[in-house]
């Protein structure tokens, strides 16, 4: 489904939480949505996903308004850092509304996700542990098979073997039929790997949107003297650059192999990184 954001706006009383965004998605891929705190992430997936209205400009799914959207909403799944469900509902029962919710729902993989999960279909929401609420909102995401899946940070309490477990079968699911999965993380470096695009927001504005693998060949960090750095740097973006006793290190949009063909030091930078550099560069606009 193609999702196109355009000047998207959203303000909290004088606080703008999104700063005329636009952008579009596509195709059905693997999108990281970075930010630090507050950028705005939260307050774009509920957009998307019609949970609450902007304050102008607006997204279209296949030409349509996500909001009090019934056809619209069962293509979505939005599953958030906590409370996805009621307190007192019973693990199967959860299950099962969202079975009837989604068009696309997957029982075969929600009934393995359960036992890989090892989950009791008859406790109740409220008796679970944090880390086993999370693993429930994984597997219904997961089963929903929405054509438009975003995760809001959705693993708190999860521990590292299940958020591995998670990102293993999220892929394998993927490759066995696309779709867009907006995936919103704090453990950027865990997660990288699996994102095909990045979008980067920082302060309610989108400061990059890029592939990942373009990312990886285009972006190095560059080090050596202060005059060899620079005169490699002469003519590219620059993203950062710092100075230690007499030598430099500079964060640059570059190709890798004339880096490394010049005799500098030459690292790939973490998207982590890169989102870290790019955030502070902005606030120092
Ligand atoms: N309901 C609300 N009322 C007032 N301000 C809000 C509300 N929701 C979000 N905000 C503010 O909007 C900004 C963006 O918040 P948002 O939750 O979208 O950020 P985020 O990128 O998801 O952050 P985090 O990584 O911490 O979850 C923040 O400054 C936040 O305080």
């Amino acid at each position: 489904m193609k999702i196109e954001v355009k000047n998207l706006s959203k303000k909290y009383k004088d606080k703008m939480a999104l700063n005329d965004v636009s952008f579009t998605l596509d195709e059905p891929k693997i999108y990281g949505l970075l930010g630090r705190n507050g950028a705005g992430k939260t307050t774009f997936m509920n957009i998307l996903s019609g949970q609450i209205l902007a304050t102008s400009g607006e997204i279209r799914i296949d030409g349509e308004n996500p909001f009090d959207n019934q056809k619209l909403t069962e293509s979505i799944c939005l599953i958030k850092e906590g409370n996805n469900f009621k307190k007192d509902l019973k693990v199967k029962n959860v299950l099962k509304i969202y079975s009837y919710f989604y068009p696309s729902w997957d029982q075969e993989l929600a009934d393995s996700l359960m036992k890989e999960y090892n989950l009791d279909l008859n406790a109740r929401v409220k008796t679970l542990s944090k880390g086993m609420e999370s693993a429930l909102g994984i597997i219904v995401g997961l089963a929903s098979k929405a054509p438009i899946t975003v995760f809001d940070e959705p693993y708190i309490g999860l521990d590292a073997p299940s958020r591995k477990k998670f990102y293993e079968i999220l892929l394998e699911e993927y490759q066995m039929e696309k779709r867009t999965i907006i995936f919103s993380t704090h453990l950027i470096d865990e997660v990288s790997l699996l994102f095909e695009e990045v979008l980067i927001l920082s302060e309610g504005s989108l400061v990059m949107k890029e592939e990942a693998d373009i990312l990886r060949k285009s972006t190095c960090a560059v080090s050596g003297t202060i005059d060899d750095v620079e005169r490699f740097i002469k003519g590219k973006e620059v993203i950062e650059k710092k100075q230690l006793a007499g030598m430099m290190t500079a964060y640059v949009y570059g190709d890798v192999e004339e880096a490394k063909s010049s005799g500098l030091q030459v690292e790939g930078i973490p998207i982590q990184e890169l989102m870290i550099h790019l955030t502070e560069r902005k606030k120092g606009a």
